[in-house]
Parts: structure tokens; C-alpha cells; sequence
């Protein structure tokens, strides 16, 4: 039962966010806008997912609950001694813009998951789950009933009532919670001759030093959040649910760019220091949706308005590539360090001339710039979309920092955009010998979930 103290869905007017897509809530932070002084009235427990979440706004508690008090708190418990602090607080603080920002789990019309057009966020986990021994369809379909509602409940800033208490203070941050599945998945639930051919694995390159144990899995989870409790007790919550039915196969923990770090919005740095994602397809592009969603006319039904995740852990061999002076990096890869610009010039945003040459007769561009070889006019076209998390995971036996890029990209078929580009970057790519990659995943990442429904419900019951 859901412990009420404030009508969380009716806080205030939601506002589009222009940094993060996502919806600001009014009253709860936008702009250090102050909370109302009076609490709307609280909404009836809805059946379901809502009835699991103590309504105990997480915003509304702010500044109410110290340090004490939250230490004391203890599953089962938390909820109800929380309500009755939130209960007697009149005036809470308001949350920043960062933690109220809320992300929806399935927008009216929107058919595709969160997590795939969401702009990056501060924190993410990436988790594959391998279904257990006995489990079968009717098992799995649980556990994606279960994950759904617990990640609509999260993503709205709802706290459940059986909770670790790791995110109370904090406000949505953001979170998104994207679900996946794997090629095993079709053999583990007897589903396949419903395994779209897009599953087939990708092929091997000349490069790969893949770990197959934080390779693949039957069920991939991506978690991102602006803010890293919000993100780690979203996993803690996932990972119970997942008790029984599935045990982690791999984790892999990622950052990106703090929102606000930067005087203005901009395109993302990686660990060698580019602006990545420039050239990354826009949503306003014309062939955006062909590129990145499955269409209308796919063979496997449930996957129409779902996705393809391609996840390459990529160690970059920073040791070397910190001793390239910033010029010869540049070439690398075809683009400015300092802006992003081309090197055949203009601002970030100017498009490459691929067939301009220099005073010595060779292309501005090299040949091999990293660049030239990914983009779309020297692969027929073909696209995807990046959005990756940098990781770093300590030191190596030999003293080289274990850190690179978790490379998640989307596209509408694997073989077409992400084989095709990495093929060809296989074939001679100036960035490929400071890079190696060490594991791989492939994900068919189904539409969002229908009201009343859960994310693969078409394929589990259809
Ligand atoms: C198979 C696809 C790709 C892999 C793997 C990949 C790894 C990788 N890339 C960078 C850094 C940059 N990539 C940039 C552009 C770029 N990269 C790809 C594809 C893969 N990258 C594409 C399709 C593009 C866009 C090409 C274009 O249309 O212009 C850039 C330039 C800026 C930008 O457009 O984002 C950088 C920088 C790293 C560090 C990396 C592996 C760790
Ligand atoms: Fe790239």
C-alpha cells in the first residue's frame, strides 16, 4: 500500500526541458522555483504500479529529512517514517532543475523507449541478465512486468514501499531504464521463430579482444541518470526483481558530462579529450526514424517502433594517445580538439569537405581520419546514432588506466549501420590502434510499453 502525503502526479505543471528533454515539474525545483506552500491534495492510490510507491514525494522531503534521520531508515520501514516527517513539514526546499527533471516511461504517442533519443545523462549502468535454469516464457514475461512497472515508478520519482531508502532526497535526475533482449533469450523462452534475423551475431573484426563473460546475455538493462544514487538505487531496485528469474551476467558502470559543468549545452568529451557526437543523426532529420526505429513493415511485429543496440566496451590506450601532440590527434581523427570543427574549417557544426586538398596536394581530411571512414558518404549511407558513457575502471597490471568509452548505438538494422561503418573501420581507421575492443552485446530493444502493459508484452503474449 502506498503511504500519501502529497499528490506526486499533481505537484505542478510539467515544463519542457530544453538541456534534457525531459519535464521539469513545477514547484519542485525548475529554476529554484520555491514549493508551493500548500500540497495538492493527494491522489487516490491507482491499482498497480502506483499503489507499490510510497507517494512520499522525494522533493517534498528535501531539507526535511537529516542525516540522521535518513540514516535510521530501514526497508520496510522507511516509508512510513518518512511520511510522517513529510506529514509535518510545511515548507520544503525546492529541488535544482537537475533533480526534478522527469523523463517519461511511455509518452502518449510516443512509440519508442526512453533511453534512445534522451539526451546523455551524467551517470549510467549497463547490465545483462541471464535468465535462470527453469525459467521459461511465462516466467520472463513476470520479470518484464515487474521491471516495467518498477522502472515507470522510478522514473516518475516514486519511491517503492520496500525500499533501501539510497535515493529518497533526490528528485527523478533524469532517469531513464531501457530494456533489451538478446539473442539467447529467443532459445531460453522457446520464442525462436520469433528472433528478428537483425539478432544474428556481428561478425568478427581484425581488432576485437572480446571478453565473452561481459559479452551478450539473455536481457540487457541501460540506466542513466543525471544523478549517480538515483541511477545506482534504480539498479539495486531492478536487480531485486530480477531474484529467481534472472541473475547479472556483466555490469559496466559509465559517466558523461555533469549537466552544468560547461557555460552552455554542448556536445560531450570523451577520455581523449574530442567533442564526440557531432555528427551523431538529428531527430529532426528527415530519415531520422528510418534510420534509427524498426518500421512499420517489419517481419517481426513487436519489434515495429523498437530499436537495435549495439554495446562495445572500447579501452582506449590513452598512454599512447597522450603522446601524440594535439595536431597529429587531429588528424586522427578529422575534426579540431579545441571546438569540434573540421579541418577543413568553419565551427563544429560546418559540414567535412571529404574532397578538399591541401598545398601539398593531399586531402585536409586524411584518408584514414577516423572521421571521413565513419561517415555516412563512405559508407552508403549508413548511420546510427551514438550514445555512449565513458568509463574508468582503476588501473591495469601493467599501470594503464582501464578506461575508454562504452559505446552504445542505435540503429534500425545492425548489419546495415554498425557492421558496415566498424567493417570498414577494421579496413584502416587512424583512431583503431588506440582502441581495443573487449566486449560486445547485441540488443533488440522492443517499442515502448502500452498502457497497462509491459515493455516485450507483444512478443511474450502476442
Ligand atoms: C562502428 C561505429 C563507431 C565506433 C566503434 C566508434 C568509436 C569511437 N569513435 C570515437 C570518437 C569520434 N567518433 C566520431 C565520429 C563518428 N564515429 C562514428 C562511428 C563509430 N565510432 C560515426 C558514424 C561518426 C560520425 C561520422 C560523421 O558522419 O562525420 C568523432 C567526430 C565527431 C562526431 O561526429 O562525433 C569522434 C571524436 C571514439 C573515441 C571511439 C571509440 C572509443
Ligand atoms: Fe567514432
Amino acid at each position: 500500500m502506498s503511504k500519501q502525503t502529497s499528490g506526486k502526479k499533481a505537484t505542478g505543471k510539467r515544463t519542457p526541458d530544453a538541456r534534457t528533454g525531459g519535464t521539469r515539474t513545477g514547484g519542485r525545483g525548475g529554476g529554484r522555483v520555491p514549493a508551493p506552500a500548500t500540497e495538492p491534495a493527494a491522489t487516490p492510490a491507482d491499482a498497480g504500479g502506483a499503489s507499490r510507491a510510497a507517494e512520499v514525494s522525494r522533493r517534498r522531503l528535501l531539507g526535511t529529512v537529516g542525516a540522521a534521520g535518513a540514516a535510521g531508515l530501514v526497508a520496510g520501514g522507511a516509508g512510513g517514517a518518512l511520511a510522517a516527517h513529510a506529514a509535518q513539514d510545511p515548507a520544503p526546499t525546492a529541488l535544482t532543475s537537475i533533480g526534478a527533471t522527469e523523463v517519461a516511461f511511455r509518452k502518449t504517442h510516443a512509440t519508442h523507449q526512453a533511453g534512445i533519443t534522451t539526451p546523455l545523462q551524467a551517470t549510467g549502468h549497463l547490465v545483462a541478465f541471464d535468465l535462470a535454469p527453469d525459467a521459461d516464457r511465462k516466467s520472463a514475461a513476470a520479470l518484464l512486468r515487474r521491471w516495467s512497472r518498477t522502472a515507470e515508478e522510478l522514473m516518475a520519482g516514486r519511491v517503492p514501499d520496500a525500499d533501501t531508502g539510497v535515493a529518497l532526497d533526490a528528485g527523478p535526475s533524469s532517469l531513464t531504464v531501457t530494456f533489451g533482449l538478446g539473442h539467447s533469450f529467443f532459445g531460453r523462452t522457446g520464442l525462436t521463430k520469433r528472433r528478428p534475423v537483425q539478432l544474428d551475431p556481428l561478425p568478427d573484426f581484425s581488432a576485437d579482444a572480446l571478453d565473452p563473460q561481459r559479452s551478450n546475455g539473455d536481457l540487457w538493462i541501460q540506466i542513466g541518470a543525471d544523478d549517480a544514487l538515483v541511477a545506482f538505487h534504480a539498479l539495486r531496485a531492478l536487480q531485486k526483481d530480477a531474484a529467481g528469474s534472472a541473475r547479472l551476467r556483466w555490469q559496466m558502470n559509465g559517466f558523461n558530462r555533469t549537466p552544468g559543468a560547461t557555460a552552455r549545452p554542448m556536445t560531450a568529451r570523451n577520455l581523449m579529450g574530442q567533442i564526440d557526437g557531432t555528427n551523431n543523426p538529428k531527430p529532426s532529420d528527415q530519415d531520422f526514424d528510418e534510420r534509427i526505429f524498426v518500421g512499420r513493415d517489419a517481419e517481426q511485429a513487436w519489434m515495429r517502433g523498437g530499436s537495435y543496440a549495439v554495446v562495445r566496451r572500447i579501452r582506449m590506450l590513452l598512454d599512447d594517445w597522450e603522446k601524440r601532440s594535439r595536431h597529429e590527434q587531429e588528424k586522427v581523427i578529422g575534426r579540431r580538439k579545441a571546438n569540434g570543427a573540421p579541418l577543413t574549417g568553419g565551427s563544429e557544426t560546418t559540414p567535412m569537405r571529404l574532397d578538399a586538398t591541401g598545398s601539398d596536394g593531399l586531402p585536409v581530411i586524411p584518408a584514414n581520419a577516423h572521421a571521413r571512414i565513419a561517415a555516412p558518404a563512405s559508407n552508403q549511407g549508413a548511420a546510427l546514432l551514438r550514445r555512449p558513457f565513458s568509463y574508468h575502471d582503476g588501473f591495469r597490471e601493467d599501470g594503464a588506466p582501464d578506461a575508454g568509452l562504452l559505446f552504445v548505438c542505435w540503429q534500425a538494422d545492425p548489419l546495415r549501420a554498425f557492421t558496415q561503418i566498424q567493417r570498414k573501420l577494421d579496413r584502416g581507421d587512424a583512431l583503431s590502434p588506440f582502441l581495443r575492443h573487449e566486449a560486445s552485446g547485441l540488443f533488440a530493444v522492443p517499442p515502448a510499453a502500452e498502457p497497462g502493459g509491459y515493455v516485450g508484452r507483444p512478443l511474450l503474449e502476442g
